[in-house]
């Protein structure tokens, strides 16, 4: 419960029609949720415009509705505000409400096309085997200490967001680690929150069909670091070419990690293998568990953000050396015939040609590669054909599949992967949109050393098709697979 003039501190007002004095017992931006005493936020959407369903949420008991554009009719007993920007104030609204729980523990947000859950999972792993409590909040799952909630968004709405920290502060935590995408950033779910530190792993291509632009989406991320207060660290990837633009405008501590260019945090890359990676980092060679040269660059930012909240580089070095990755990233499972198969979650094709070229540079002879992928529906159009271009450079075999159809025809988004296939790799290609089928047809034609890889999924349990999720898990696919074939 809060008092709504409260709970309206530093949210930019044009105007306000009815008393601030009132009791808020709930906020929310979906008229679906309102209850007694509930603020209803109205946001214009992609597909809705909140806008409509002011009324339908005061029928439901709210009692005070936040909107940029007042209704011709006011309701008595009801409290109008008018704001500039309404997701901005739900935002700072939301903090409010739950007592800015974010300023309350030190929390990191880290952005970049690929490697956020990496980090950020690896940090919460990392901060707790340090001692601490701490939460996580990540495509893949949240938690509060080693408390797992179901997470339906990489970067939860601003009401979940604020009330999972909330949760977080009672029980304990000091720390949370949090993926900021760049979505949540236009779309203001972080707004009114404090950040103690932001990181920048790298921008590729992804996500054009909400940004239209490489450029918009470049500005997306940027604007998080412009938002960061002086008593922040802004750490990013100086070998990623977007690297200091995104620090250019911050007030926040400017720190830089890298492989190749001079940094604060700089990392060698040793050696690679199929059991882990050997950096040399601050004149110490270590073994980590996870796969892969690009891991090297997660490993560094995650040291970086470990020494700048002030943790010992020893002991970060120690502990971080025995952590796994994140649950479906380079997962392996090695079959009876030593076929290898890799689940990994590479849905961008920067993530796709950085995990085909660890394969390529690990395989110890002239072991064939098959690669099963598709894209998601409702997503980037424009990434299909690159991935199934690099897909085909990068294997010998590819099996072009679905991945989530969402409310697309799978055979539609194949077309537009296959559109990518140069004429001499279009006899490397099969098309078999069951993912299943596809990851049987791949099994089938391995055989013993082979390398086998499932790409787009990594983690998700699900396939959505038309709105349904079903039950779908590639790791689980594949190990009932080899058994069924024998293999
Ligand atoms: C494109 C996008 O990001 N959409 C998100 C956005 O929805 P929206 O603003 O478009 O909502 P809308 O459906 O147009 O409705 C507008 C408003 O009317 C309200 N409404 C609607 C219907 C009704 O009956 N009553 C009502 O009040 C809605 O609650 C909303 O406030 O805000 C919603 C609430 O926060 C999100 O659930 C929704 O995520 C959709 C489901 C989604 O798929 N998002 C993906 C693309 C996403 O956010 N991905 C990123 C990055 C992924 C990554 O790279 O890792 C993420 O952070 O997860
Ligand atoms: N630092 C990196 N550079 C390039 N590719 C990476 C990096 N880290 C991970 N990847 C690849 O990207 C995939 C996704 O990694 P991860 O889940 O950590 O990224 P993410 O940024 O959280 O993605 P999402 O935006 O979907 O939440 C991995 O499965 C791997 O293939
Ligand atoms: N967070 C990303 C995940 C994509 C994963 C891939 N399996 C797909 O469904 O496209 C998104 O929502 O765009
Ligand atoms: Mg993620």
């Amino acid at each position: 419960m809060a008092i709504l003039k409260d709970i309206l501190y530093k949210v930019s007002l044009v105007s306000i029609s009815g008393i601030t004095d009132i009791e808020i017992h709930n906020i929310t931006m979906d008229s679906r949720s309102v209850k007694e005493k509930t603020l209803f936020t109205a946001v214009k959407g992609t597909q809705a415009d909140g806008h409509q369903f002011i009324e339908m949420a005061i029928d439901k008991g709210a009692t005070a509705i936040v909107c940029e554009v007042m209704p011709a009719y006011l309701r008595e007993g009801i409290t109008y505000i008018e704001v500039k920007d309404s997701s901005e104030a739900l935002g700072i609204i939301s903090s409010n409400f739950f007592g800015n729980p974010s300023s309350k523990l030190s929390l990191i947000g880290v952005t970049g096309t690929n490697g956020k859950t990496t980090t950020v999972t690896l940090l919460h792993k990392l901060f707790r085997s340090l001692g601490y409590n701490a939460g996580l909040l990540s495509t893949v799952e949240n938690k509060i200490n080693d408390e797992i909630i179901p997470s339906t968004h990489t970067t939860p709405d601003a009401v979940t967001l604020n009330q999972l920290l909330q949760k977080m502060v009672e029980s304990g935590c000091s720390h949370c680690f949090m993926e900021v995408s760049s979505h949540s950033v236009v779309q203001h779910r972080i707004a009114g929150l404090t950040f103690a530190g932001g990181a920048f792993t790298n921008i590729t291509h992804d996500h054009l069909d909400y940004h239209q632009t490489f450029e918009e989406y470049i500005r997306a991320k940027k604007m998080f670091f412009d938002s960061l207060p002086s008593t922040a660290f802004a750490l990013v990837n100086a070998d990623d070419k977007r690297g200091m633009v995104m620090i250019q405008n911050t007030k926040a501590k400017k720190q830089t990690y890298g492989l190749k260019t001079m940094a604060d945090f700089k990392g060698k890359l040793i050696s690679n293998t199929f059991h882990g990676i050997e950096l040399e980092i601050d004149r110490k060679d270590v073994w980590f568990k996870l796969i892969g040269s690009f891991n090297a660059y997660n490993l560094l930012g995650i040291y970086g953000i470990a020494v700048l909240l002030g943790e010992d580089s020893e002991e970060v070095l120690k502990e971080l050396s025995s952590l796994e990755s994140a649950k479906g990233r380079f997962e392996q499972i090695i079959s009876k015939e030593k076929i290898t198969a890799i689940v990994d979650y590479a849905h961008t094709p920067d993530a796709l040609k950085n995990v085909l070229e660890t394969i390529q540079d690990l395989r110890q002879g002239n072991e064939q590669i098959i690669t099963v992928v598709g894209c998601g529906g409702n997503r980037d159009a424009t990434k299909r054909p690159v991935m199934a271009d690099i897909a085909c450079k990068l294997s010998n075999k590819v099996i072009l599949t679905s991945d989530n159809p969402r409310n697309e025809d799978p055979m539609d988004i194949i077309a537009q992967m296959q559109k990518g296939v140069s004429l001499t790799d279009q006899r490397k290609t099969m098309v078999i949109p069951d993912r299943k089928e596809a990851i049987k047809t791949a099994i089938m034609l391995a055989g013993g050393n082979d390398i086998l890889l499932v790409a787009g999924k990594g983690h998700e349990n699900y396939q959505e098709i038309k709105g349904v999720k079903h039950p779908f898990d590639d790791k689980e696919t594949v190990k009932e697979l080899f058994q069924l074939l024998g293999k």
